[in-house]
């Protein structure tokens, strides 16, 4: 039996209309929907969060709840994370890190090259030594840094890119510990504070030109750190020497949020 033509009419803008709503719901979701990020958050104690509390159940590692990794985890709604960054790692314990980047990882943060540089043994002798001994540690720790750890960070960089060849790779920095001249009437003499700051200068140049040369992003955090740093006015993004001395020249919570995670929202989203 026939259908009424008034009927055929109303069945095909019927399907119409459904098939205009599947596809502009289609293109609104190519539009709009991204994948959710695969996110491996790699490094040393300034990715795992030392200084800034609230470490859980991560034993040695100290990943902090209120580490910028966490931090970018937690604004980035159905994110897959994998928190693998620890307290002390050198560039040899990130290359085991790495195990834990795959094929489908889409995102990989590191801060490596601090303890490779010799930062405790730096600071150690900076505090019982004199200044000229200080200036000397700390040359000789930038003459590895630019000698030495170029070909470690490479080797780093590469392997995840290898492993993860579409992911972004972002290296984070470290900051400048010190104001010089600044509000701290104790502690280490203005020349030894300024001579660490150099030191920090040196790593922050060699990791940005590494990172560049290995397709990485590189953010520098000294910028945010300033008017943060020890003896500085507001001195509130690092420790100084403190206790528990693990604690001492890391980020605060306030430091791993302002002077990490904006600085990593302001370059990657
Ligand atoms: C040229 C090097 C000069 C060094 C002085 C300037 C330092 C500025 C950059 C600081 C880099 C610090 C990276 C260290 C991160 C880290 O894992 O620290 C540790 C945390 C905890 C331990 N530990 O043993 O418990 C050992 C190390």
């Amino acid at each position: 039996m026939a259908v009424p033509a008034r009927i055929k009419a109303l069945s095909f803008t019927r399907l119409g209309a459904a098939l205009g709503v599947a596809v502009l719901a289609t293109l609104g979701l190519a539009g709009t929907a991204q994948a959710a990020t695969n996110y491996v958050a790699l490094g040393d104690s300034y990715s795992s969060g030392v200084g800034a509390g609230s470490y859980g159940n991560s034993g040695d590692c100290m990943r902090s709840a209120n580490a910028y990794p966490q931090l970018w985890a937690n604004a980035h709604a159905g994110t897959t994370f994998k928190f693998v960054a620890c307290s002390g790692a050198r560039t040899g314990d990130v290359l085991n890190q790495i195990a834990n980047v795959t094929s489908s990882t889409t995102l990989v943060t590191v801060s490596v090259g601090g303890n490779d540089a010799g930062f405790a043994d730096v600071m150690t002798t900076c505090t019982t030594g004199s200044d000229q001994t200080c200036i000397n540690r700390v040359n000789t720790a930038k003459t590895y840094v630019n000698n030495t750890l170029p070909g470690l960070l490479d080797n780093v960089y590469s392997k995840i890119k290898a492993k993860a060849p579409s992911a972004k790779l972002v290296v984070l920095g470290y900051p400048r510990f010190y104001t010089v001249p600044g509000s701290c009437s104790v502690g280490l003499s203005d020349t030894k504070r300024t001579a660490i700051n150099s030191g920090s200068d040196a790593l922050a140049s060699v990791l940005s030109a590494r990172a560049a040369a290995n397709g990485a992003k590189f953010v520098d955090v000294r910028p945010a750190f300033t008017g943060h740093n020890i003896c500085s006015s507001a001195d509130d993004y690092l420790h100084s020497l403190t206790w528990p001395i693990v604690n001492s020249y890391h980020p605060t919570a306030a430091g791993q949020r302002g002077g990490y995670y904006n600085p990593l929202v302001s370059a990657i989203g």
